[in-house]
């Protein structure tokens, strides 16, 4: 049996695909490298078990044998991204996710797919549980995401009601760990890299936005964990310590400081506010614990230092990061 993963060769594409494959699992990875890269997969290449297909979702996906399960990641993440490419963004959340349930159609394979907190937007309420409408607005920077991912997520109610397709939607909060690129755009690889590069940190508003971050291996375990589920509604996976942004990046200049040796931390230099940047973002995880035992386990402290790690040995220099 085969198991699909679009955006295998992305962020935490990487570590999924390394999860199924430590798991035994034949693994076929969809990615066209668009924000994905042959680094991150380039560790499974002498797998008999693993194999690439250079492929835009936005496509009609080439047909797999055996095909037991699909887990649909690809679409860039970055707030970055979404200026970037707003209407690439809102293809691949479209025909991305279509072309994949059309693939499940035939095939009768099981889809996870990636949505994300973004869909609950700007929230009005403190703690996040599944059954929070959302706050989103249509018509501005972030919309091509969070609306974009909302209507994957509506691709799956529908697909589920016409196709009868096995879906589970994972709404993946704020993850981070190795395999991030340096140039993500993301809180935590922007730090590291001004740290590292001993410039000051960027922090958009005055610091108190909050959010939870994950590391990248609890988040797929959680995938995997849903996956193989019996559940079919939205669960949130991600971790339910909030902290203000400014405390996140004073902890990653406090780490890389003292690995680099430098004598204090570098500096935080503060911009405005983004528009519609979440002032607030922790999910409610109990639904995750109930269904799946699934909860976060690695720490803040030990996995931004296994992050920092990971980032000063791939960028020695630390010149190259920006
Ligand atoms: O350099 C930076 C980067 C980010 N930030 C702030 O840090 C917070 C987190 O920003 P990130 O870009 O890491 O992530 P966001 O929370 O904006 O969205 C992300 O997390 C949810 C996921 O679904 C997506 O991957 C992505 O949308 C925001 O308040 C942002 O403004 C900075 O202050 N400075």
């Amino acid at each position: 049996m085969t198991i699909v993963v679009t955006g295998g060769a992305g962020f935490l594409g990487h570590h999924l695909v390394k999860l199924l494959l430590d798991k035994g699992k034949s693994v076929v990875v969809m990615d066209s490298l668009w924000t994905g890269s042959q680094e991150n997969i380039a560790e499974f290449a002498s797998n008999p078990n693993f194999r690439h297909i250079l492929c835009d979702v936005r496509e009609p996906l080439p047909d797999v044998e055996d095909l037991e399960q699909i887990y649909h990641l690809a679409c860039p993440a970055s707030p970055d991204d979404f200026e970037r490419a707003p209407i690439e963004i809102l293809e691949t959340c479209f025909l991305g996710t279509r072309n994949v349930l059309e693939l499940a159609t035939v095939r009768r394979a099981r889809v996870l797919l990636a949505s994300t907190s973004e869909i609950y937007g700007d929230p009005e309420v403190s703690v996040l549980p599944e059954s929070y409408r959302g706050n989103v607005n249509s018509f501005g920077p972030r919309s091509c995401y969070d609306e974009g991912k909302r209507t994957l997520e509506a691709l799956a109610f529908s697909y589920r009601l016409k196709n009868n397709v096995e879906t589970r939607i994972a709404r993946i909060f704020n993850a981070y760990g190795p395999y991030m690129a340096a140039k993500d755009g993301r809180a935590v690889p922007n730090f590291i890299g001004a740290a590292m590069d001993g410039q000051p940190v960027k922090i958009y508003g005055d610091g108190s936005a909050t959010r939870c971050f994950q590391y990248a291996t609890d988040c797929v375990e959680g995938l995997y964990a849903l996956m193989n589920s019996d559940y079919d509604k939205p669960v949130n996976i991600g971790s339910d310590l909030e902290m203000a942004v400014s405390d996140i990046a004073n902890k990653v200049t406090r780490v890389v400081a003292e690995k680099l040796g430098q004598k204090a931390p570098v500096a935080v230099q503060y911009l405005p506010k983004r528009v519609d940047d979440p002032t607030r973002r922790k999910p409610d995880i109990t639904l995750a614990g109930e269904v799946l035992g699934w909860s976060p386990k690695v720490s803040l402290d030990d996995g931004i230092a296994q992050t920092v790690d990971w980032f000063l040995e791939k960028h020695g220099n630390p010149k190259s990061l920006m």
